[in-house]
């Protein structure tokens, strides 16, 4: 299992160009389980706490990777996903479940599944820019970004780095390119090393 973090980072759009290339891949989004906006308290300025642990249905997107992690092909088939044979022993297959979201680490019962993590930062302007040409449902209101969402992203990066070690940061300014390829070989590698080891 591998996984990256951080808005508007880079993390669908590299998680998308990983599974292409890695077959038996799958990929679970955290953005498929916000509560509905019903259920998101707001802060004393009026800001919808989106970008916290209780705004997602975690025990869903856990139960999601379970099914994956209890049989990978039935849950490859069900999304019409495969499998496809890439050694002569079916035993040997490697299954590959790519995790992308914003807040994957500080859950703590998913961060301990996974074999790679990786982590896309990028800075404030470029975060804020980038995430200005994106709607959301519901809109990000006037301020957001900078009442809600990077001082959040601060403090969960805080917390995520007082209990989670063996992050490999990777610098979301290089092109897509290079980013993908620098991570297929990360993950091939440690594929290979699966793969020995059972
Ligand atoms: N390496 C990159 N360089 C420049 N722009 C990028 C890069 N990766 C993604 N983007 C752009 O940034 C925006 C957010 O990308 P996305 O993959 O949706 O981010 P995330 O899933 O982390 O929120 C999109 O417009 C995308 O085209
Ligand atoms: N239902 C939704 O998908 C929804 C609603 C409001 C805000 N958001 C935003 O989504 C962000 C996380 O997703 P990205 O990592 O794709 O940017 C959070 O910063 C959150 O503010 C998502």
């Amino acid at each position: 299992m591998f996984s990256f973090r951080m808005t508007n980072g880079g993390k669908s759009t590299l998680s998308r160009s990983l599974h292409q290339q890695i077959p038996n891949s799958c990929i679970i989004a955290q953005d498929s389980y916000f509560k509905d906006d019903s259920a998101v308290p707001e802060d004393s300025n009026g800001f919808k706490q989106y970008d916290i642990l209780d705004a997602l249905h975690m025990d869903t997107m856990m139960s999601d990777v379970d099914s994956w992690r209890r049989d990978p092909e039935t849950f490859l088939r069900q999304r019409g996903l495969g499998p496809e044979r890439t050694t002569p022993s079916a035993d040997r297959e490697v299954f590959v479940l790519i995790v992308e979201g914003f807040l994957i680490f500080n859950y703590r019962p998913l961060n301990e599944l996974f074999d790679k993590r990786y982590f896309i930062q990028i800075p404030y302007d470029v975060c804020k820019r980038r995430r200005s040409s994106r709607v959301y449902t519901p809109p990000d209101p006037p301020g957001y970004f900078e009442g809600h969402v990077w001082p959040m992203y601060l403090k969960n990066r805080q917390e995520m780095e007082s209990i989670v070690s063996g992050i490999v940061f990777l610098d979301g300014l290089k092109p897509k390119e290079e980013l993908l390829a620098a991570v297929c070989k990360d993950v091939c590698q440690e594929i290979e090393r699966l793969r020995e080891k059972d």
